[in-house]
């Protein structure tokens, strides 16, 4: 199973459900806006403790609110690609990538030159995150999480506020990702017609 989750988290006054599990390479979590979706990738990164339940990721479990387990953040293993890209604004685009291969525990699971061309960042190498468009930061903030070697990723809304033709291409390089490398995805969005063609299961919440 590449997602299990069957918990309870409540990040404001109303509780949020989520029960799925999925076996697919790319799991599209859909809702409208304010329905919980971005609570429930922060639960499953660790950032937001479940009221209770269990949350297992590619077969490790990550929270069992019974067994007492709820790994830090840090031994889960996410790759979290944020909404608004969250690079650091200090640092310039490879200064970025760097820092996501220092996270990296296993060497030599997809290599710098790989990810800069899989995601055609690399004329931006020089460039301050802030003189970037949405697109090409969404692009950076991906390949800093992919060079970080993650057990799994979690892309929050990463075709939104981008014209059609960037997000075609950014769809294009997430199917790329789901098919060449072998980690489980879950996509946040809340058009379910944009996750059609990447989603081989799709999860509606609430
Ligand atoms: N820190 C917080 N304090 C209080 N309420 C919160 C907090 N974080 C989230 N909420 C509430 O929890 C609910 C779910 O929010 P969440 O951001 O997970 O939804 P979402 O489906 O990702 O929305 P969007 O698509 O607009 O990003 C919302 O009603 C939100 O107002």
């Amino acid at each position: 199973m590449s997602f299990d989750l069957d918990c309870v988290v409540r990040p404001g006054a109303a509780p949020i459900i989520a029960r799925f599990a999925s076996e697919a390479r790319l799991t599209a979590l859909v809702g409208p806006s304010g329905v919980g979706k971005t609570s429930v990738l922060n639960a499953i990164a660790g950032i937001l403790a479940p009221v209770e339940g269990r949350i297992a990721v590619a077969g490790q479990v990550l929270f069992d609110s019974e067994a007492g387990v709820n790994l830090p953040p840090e031994a889960r293993g996410a790759g979290y690609v944020f909404q608004d890209a969250r690079l650091f604004p200090h640092q310039r685009v490879h200064a970025n990538l760097v820092y996501g291969e220092r996270l990296a525990r296993n060497a030599g699971w997809i290599g710098r030159d790989e990810v800069i061309e899989l995601l055609g960042v690399g004329h931006l190498l020089d460039r301050w995150p802030a003189t970037l468009s949405g697109g090409e930061a969404r692009r950076v903030a991906i390949g800093r999480a992919l060079l970080a070697a993650p057990r799994f990723l979690l892309l929050d809304e990463p075709l939104s506020s981008l014209d059609a033709e960037k997000a075609e291409r950014l769809a294009a390089l997430i199917e790329r990702i789901r098919d060449e490398i072998a980690v489980p995805i879950l996509l946040v969005s809340h058009a379910a017609e944009e996750v059609e063609r990447l989603a081989g299961q799709v999860v509606t919440l609430g």
